[in-house]
């Protein structure tokens, strides 16, 4: 009866689950791709599968630009070019649709301009006539941006960069081409507004977030997506993350506990310290978890920093009843759960304690923070670190419980427009190795991204 009941639910759940589509619109150079990286990312993360399908794609591998002349290309006067545009849009939408109807996913994004009524008119018509059940939600998310300042940072920063103009023109030429190309575009351009969009559901995001416009909200999926670009912002900052100093658990082996930092661990916590006076941050905040060896660790660094906090949602995964256990303990006492937690390393939970499924779910505030500050340390351990590196480097859930979060080492992410560069700062200070390997996989290697700058201290 019980799992009657439980099969229902979950069918329940099933088919009350809406298909979303998230339509990106703006003139070029007003960080559309920006913005649809980051929520894919960020809704990945929450557990929400999603896929972006950039039109620009399709338009790269459908024709070669510089054949076609550029300029040329995106007026309004060039019928092939309009034909070839409209026919990638086409092209994208209908990928889309594919992926919701036979839910691979539960969010599309298009990133496209979709600067005419007309083509948004085509995508909610298109969306209506699969006739899904239920049928698919169509968010628009709009960037306007007359800051001009925001709009060169993200032609230099991004678009002379683009496999349009890269090795093809130098940057000046790149970046005259592609003014034309967005006066081309204004042309034809009709902002999302009331009087005629009264029926669609949109978000406009003004100069970078600086204002919002949001106009009939429907449903879990777009709330989120209005809260999460509330939040972020552009502005050039660095996170840093490290594990607490080695603690007296650590060297015996033993998982999770209150233990104090070894001594190496107090020898890293002052290195630390110098480490960030040499970084020399004006408006550094701290966040560390509750345990003794995270606070012992932050506690080095305290006249150094702005604000330091201690923030119970950072402690670390509780291994409930294999708290203060050594993984070959563990493995000796509850064999059947150990096999279980090296099959599903993610999804499994300890009994009485947590996943790391749950971990992601009690760290999304921590996230939603560290989109909105400045330069910010946090100071925590193994699993929350993985998880928390794990949104910043776009890891899926099968490597992201075996990511490789060393003790003695400060992680420093910088976000950059479509990505987020990586350095480990491995201090020169003597700690055990807490890594155990996934049985049976291939090693995975020591840095989280290819291109991680790997820096001994
Ligand atoms: O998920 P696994 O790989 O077991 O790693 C998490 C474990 O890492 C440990 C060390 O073994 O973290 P930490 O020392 O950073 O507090 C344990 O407390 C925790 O249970």
């Amino acid at each position: 009866m019980g799992h009657k009941r439980l099969m229902l639910l979950d069918n329940t759940h099933d088919q009350v689950r809406v298909p979303n589509v998230i339509a990106l619109v703006g003139l070029p150079a007003r960080g559309k791709t920006y913005i649809s990286h980051k929520l894919c990312r960020y809704l990945n993360w929450i557990g929400i599968k999603t896929k972006a399908f950039n039109v620009g794609e399709y338009r790269r591998k459908a024709c070669n630009l510089e054949e076609e002349g550029e300029f040329e290309f995106f007026s309004p006067k060039n019928t092939r070019g309009q034909k070839i545009r409209e026919e990638c849009a086409r092209l994208a939408i209908e990928d889309m649709g594919r992926y919701l109807d036979n839910k691979e996913g539960e969010v599309a994004i298009l990133d496209a301009t979709n600067t005419t009524r007309e083509r948004r008119q085509y995508l909610v018509d298109y969306c209506k006539n699969l006739q899904h059940d239920p049928a698919f939600r169509v968010f628009f998310v709009e960037s306007v941006c007359d800051d001009q300042m925001i709009i060169d940072s993200n032609i230099t920063e991004v678009k002379i960069n683009s496999p349009d103009y890269k090795g093809i023109m130098t940057q000046e030429q790149a970046k005259e081409d592609f003014l034309k190309r967005i006066e081309n575009y204004k042309l034809q351009y009709q902002p999302l507004d009331e009087e005629h969009d009264n029926d669609l559901s949109y978000i406009k995001v003004i100069n970078a977030g600086k204002s919002f416009f949001v106009h009939n909200v429907h449903g879990h999926i777009q709330s989120r997506v209005v809260y999460f670009l509330m939040n972020i912002h552009l502005l050039p900052r660095s996170i840093y993350l490290t594990r607490h100093g080695e603690s007296e658990y650590n060297r015996i082996g033993r998982l999770g506990g209150d233990s104090p930092l070894s001594e190496n661990g107090l020898k890293y916590a002052h290195k630390l310290r110098e480490y960030f006076e040499r970084e020399d941050i004006d408006d550094l905040r701290i966040w560390s978890s509750q345990k003794i060896r995270a606070a012992q660790t932050a506690s080095a660094l305290r006249d150094l920093a702005a604000h330091v906090e201690y923030w119970k949602v950072l402690d670390e995964i509780d291994a409930g009843i294999c708290e203060g256990l050594t993984y070959e303990d563990f493995e000796a006492r509850y064999p059947k759960q150990f096999a279980e937690r090296d099959k599903d390393k993610y999804h499994y939970r300890y009994p009485s304690g947590e996943s790391y499924e749950d971990l992601v779910a009690r760290l999304e505030p921590v996230i939603m923070e560290l989109e909105r500050q400045s330069d910010v340390l946090v100071v925590s351990h193994q699993a929350v670190l993985r998880c928390i590196l794990a949104y910043f480097t776009n890891k899926n859930r099968d490597d992201l419980p075996y990511l490789k979060v060393p003790l003695h080492t400060v992680i420093k992410l910088t976000p950059k427009a479509y990505s987020c560069e990586v350095e480990m700062f491995k201090f020169d200070i003597d700690a055990v190795n807490t890594y155990r390997e996934k049985p049976g996989a291939a090693k995975l290697p020591e840095e989280p991204t290819q291109d991680t700058r790997v820096v001994a201290i």
